[in-house]
């Protein structure tokens, strides 16, 4: 039942045939985003292009903000954000996508205070299963780190997908400075070892409540993700179980073959969680097919080719239910002062 209230929207939000904004959610470096209603009288997260002139530092802006589109409406798994209808293209392109009430995981994290063990390690298995779905069908994130994490109850969701690509395509190598790995600093293109590794960098933040490399400036960061090894992680929060420690300490191995594979790291966090029936091992609810693995890292070649615009802006689907809406929050204002996506090549 449609239990929006009939007023109009205030006349400076935008005007997409179908939804009601009732409100800013937050702005990002590509769109501002809105709680909306969709034709269907479900809650939606309403991302809208930002306007050309507010782009203009940000050339690559619209095509980002195009991938983000397509990729949203392509990928379906429990773990990633699950797109309803968009358009990738235009000035007036948007995104409905599921409105996570609870807001993004950096909201939650105090520097310097790991969460709860078992929270913890919930949320990695979450972001790792969707991370290795992606990789499955032969995506690219290229930008895993906390503020793309969504919560959903005891659900963490993989979002953002702005800087992904799939990897037959061919894309730009990007992400964000905190969670960069060595190769995508030296300008090289991004694998799914490169997610393997901001994974790591999640996995310290998560954990160990800080990130393993805390340079204050692009620069310094640059010269750490290069150079220097990273911190124990049993060292930092003794209270991770040595194995899983371990590997998330070999995540963040300079050069990619080093570094575990996801189904290593989702392993060693069912383990530590103690599931009957390992997240690694269950379907994927809402795929269709899996891709076979290539090497180590290697995606498969993709399965299905990206969204185009037509079909973009027409593909529906249907959501669940969407719960009343809580006060927003978080604990701490945003903990990145990099919020600026590179792109090194
Ligand atoms: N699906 C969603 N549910 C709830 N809130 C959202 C959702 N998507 C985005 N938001 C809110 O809108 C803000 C802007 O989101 P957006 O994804 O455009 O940018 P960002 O990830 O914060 O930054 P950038 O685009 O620079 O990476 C977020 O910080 C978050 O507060």
């Amino acid at each position: 039942m449609n239990t929006a209230p009939q007023s109009d929207p205030p006349s400076d939000f935008p005007a997409i045939a179908g939804f009601r904004p009732s409100r800013l959610l937050g702005t990002g470096s590509t769109a501002r985003v809105y709680l909306a209603r969709d034709g269907e009288g479900r809650r939606v997260a309403l991302k809208v292009l930002l306007p050309a002139e507010e782009l203009q530092g940000n050339p690559g802006a619209a095509e980002m903000f195009a991938n983000e589109v397509r990729m949203t409406l392509q990928l379906r798994h429990p773990h990633l954000a699950r797109g309803y209808s968009g358009q990738a293209y235009g000035e007036e392109a948007w995104l409905a996508l599921e409105y996570f009430r609870e807001g993004s995981l950096d909201t939650q994290l105090l520097p310097g205070i790991p969460l709860p063990l078992e929270q913890g390690v919930r949320i990695l298995r979450g972001v790792a299963a969707g991370l290795d779905y992606m990789h499955g069908q032969g995506a690219v994130h290229q930008d895993v780190k906390s503020q793309n994490v969504y919560l959903d109850g005891e659900r963490a969701v993989l979002a953002d997908f702005g800087c992904s690509y799939m990897m037959g395509q061919g894309g730009r190598a990007g992400g964000s400075p905190f969670y960069m790995a060595p190769e995508i600093y030296r300008g090289e293109g991004g694998t799914a070892a490169s997610d393997v590794y901001s994974f790591g960098v999640l996995g310290y933040e998560v954990l160990a409540g800080q990130r393993p490399f805390q340079g204050e400036s692009y620069e310094d960061l640059m010269g750490e993700h290069l150079l220097t090894a990273a911190p124990s992680l049993s060292h930092l929060s003794p209270q991770v179980p040595r194995p899983l420690a371990r590997l998330l300490q070999r995540a963040l191995a300079k050069a990619p073959a080093d570094r575990p594979t996801l189904a290593e790291l989702l392993a060693a966090l069912d383990e530590v969680a103690g599931v009957p029936e390992p997240l690694s091992a269950a379907p994927a609810a809402a795929c269709t097919e899996s891709g076979a693995r290539l090497g180590r890292h290697a995606a498969a070649s993709p399965l299905t080719s990206q969204v185009p615009a037509s079909q973009a802006s027409a593909s529906q689907a249907p959501a669940p239910a969407p719960a009343d809406e809580p006060a927003a929050g978080g604990l701490l204002s945003r903990w990145n002062p990099f919020r600026k996506k590179s792109d090194p090549a």
